[in-house]
């Protein structure tokens, strides 16, 4: 399909204890193929809510989701989860590595849940994603052996070994140094710009939104704010 690769119509959400007070209200924007998006905002307006509805885990909202062109709104889990697998690359502020497998085998493990590719694709896939964010040699590591950034390189290539039609991030940069933060900016600047890779990042850091291509800014539950940067 060829129309955006993500949609929010109208969402809105409040919590159940809280239903008097919106935590999201009316958030609607596309994002197309091939952007590099980052949400900015400060503490506690919703950034991480918007990205638990967006990724599909949470289905507690009002407004529409699509994903790809499809409704994800009011779909089973069994179907949800699919999509989650299939169409979505993760990476969290914490790497959540699994420390009983190699580091081979943790940028695997996402790629075995599917019938996608063979074992044997699926390692050689593991090993390009592994050598284009210069980590080859860490292959057969296991991850407390890794640095805090090796760590986060190693999730970022577990993101991407199913193919992802889109990354989602939260805070990805939030928990390393400043060139930690430069190195994972410079490859997701990559993923966009050599590979085509659609990347919807939530940060905190005004210079790594800078660098993307679009910054939707929330307050309050709101976007207040989109813009695209001096980028392109
Ligand atoms: N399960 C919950 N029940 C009730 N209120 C919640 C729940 N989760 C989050 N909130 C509230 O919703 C608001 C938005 O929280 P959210 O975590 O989305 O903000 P955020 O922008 O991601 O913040 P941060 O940058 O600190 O991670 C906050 O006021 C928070 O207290």
């Amino acid at each position: 399909m060829n129309g955006p690769v993500l949609e929010a119509r109208h969402i809105g959400k409040r919590f159940p204890d809280q239903m008097h007070i919106p935590v999201l209200s009316d958030i609607s924007f596309t994002v197309g193929r091939g952007e590099f998006v980052s949400v900015m905002g400060k503490s506690g307006c919703g950034k991480s809510t918007l990205l638990y509805i967006l990724s599909t885990m949470d289905t507690d909202y009002e407004g529409e989701l699509l994903i790809d062109g499809e409704l994800m709104t009011g779909k089973k889990s069994g179907r949800l989860a699919e999509v989650r697998n299939e169409k979505i690359g993760f990476v969290f502020q914490f790497h959540y590595l699994l420390n009983e497998f190699t580091v081979l085998k943790n940028v695997m493990l996402p790629g075995l849940k599917l019938d996608k590719y063979s074992e044997k694709e699926i390692e050689a896939r593991a090993m390009k994603w592994l050598d284009v964010l210069q980590i080859k040699q860490l292959a057969t590591k296991m991850p407390n052996q890794l640095s805090g950034g090796e760590k986060q390189r190693v999730a970022i290539a577990r993101a991407l070994i199913n193919d992802p039609l889109i990354i989602m991030g939260d805070e990805p940069t939030g928990n390393l140094d400043k060139k930690n933060s430069n190195i994972v900016l410079d490859i997701f600047k990559n993923l966009s710009d050599e590979f085509g890779q659609t990347l919807f990042i939530v940060t905190h850091d005004p210079d790594f939104a800078e660098h993307t291509s679009r910054i939707i800014e929330m307050e309050d539950g709101m976007i207040i704010h989109q813009k695209n940067s001096a980028r392109r």
